[in-house]
């Protein structure tokens, strides 16, 4: 695949959801193409399918119906098994409230999705290390995350996101629970990451000002993807 060509597409893509009974449709058919390299802002008011989307996009989720093609693999063709070997490989996930491991340290914390996909030992210390110093982070490697910061953990899980090489990172309301100094600060790092390391990044975030600095900005709003500017 060429560089500037679309590396998600995604087709016609519904989600619902039964409630007690009622049945609550999210997406409504959405569209969207996001080029390799781009770094994208999702907006769209609280409740509206940001989440969803990113969800159904990293495979941790399937669609109502639709298509997802990512790389030019057709996503929901998969079984389940090729689907999450896939999501392992490719797609990397950052969340609002990180999931890190509070007695682990820092470096073991990036090192573990390493390790768990079969990384000898030393090369996931060494792809860990070079990640956490990407991140600011190098010196507190040693460091239990339950010492760090809010956003000192979040830049480990960043750098824990990345330690397998994914070609896409989603990240989903990253700097939700930081002050708005912090959160400017995780998003250039964001932007950083994404250029350096030729990643394709959507973020799901409220924070317009933050996402005024990203390549492009789509909300979703009544189940689709609208452009912003
Ligand atoms: N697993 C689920 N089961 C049932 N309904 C769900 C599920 N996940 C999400 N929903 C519903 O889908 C809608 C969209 O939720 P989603 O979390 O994607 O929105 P969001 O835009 O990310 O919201 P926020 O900005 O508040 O995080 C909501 O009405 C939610 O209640």
């Amino acid at each position: 695949m060429t560089e500037g060509q679309a590396l998600i597409h995604i087709r016609k893509l519904c989600k619902s959801y039964v409630l007690a009974g009622q049945k609550v449709e999210v997406l409504k058919g959405l569209d969207l193409s996001v080029h390799a390299g781009q770094m994208v802002a999702v907006l769209g008011a609280s409740g509206v399918g940001k989440s969803t989307l990113l969800h159904i996009t990293g495979a941790l989720d399937r669609p109502t119906s639709g298509q997802l093609l990512v790389a030019g693999r057709d996503l929901f063709k998969m079984d389940e098994p090729a689907l999450a070997a896939f999501r392992n490989e490719h797609i990397g996930f950052v969340f609002q409230f990180h999931h890190l491991l509070p007695e682990f340290s820092a470096l073991e914390n990036v090192m573990m999705p390493a390790l768990i996909a079969r990384t000898p030992k030393a090369k996931a210390q060494e792809a860990a290390e070079d990640l956490l110093e990407a991140v600011g982070m190098g010196h507190r490697r040693q460091h239990r995350l339950a010492e760090l910061s809010g956003g000192e953990q979040q830049r480990v899980a960043i750098a824990r996101a990345l330690v397998r090489q994914p070609r896409v990172l989603l990240a989903d309301e990253p700097t939700g629970n930081l002050d708005e100094r912090t959160g400017r600060l995780v998003f250039d790092l964001l932007q950083g990451l994404n250029d350096q390391r030729g990643l394709t990044t959507l973020v799901a975030t409220h924070n317009e000002r933050l996402a005024a600095v990203m390549d492009r900005r789509i909300r979703l709003a009544d189940g689709l993807a609208h452009p912003v500017d």
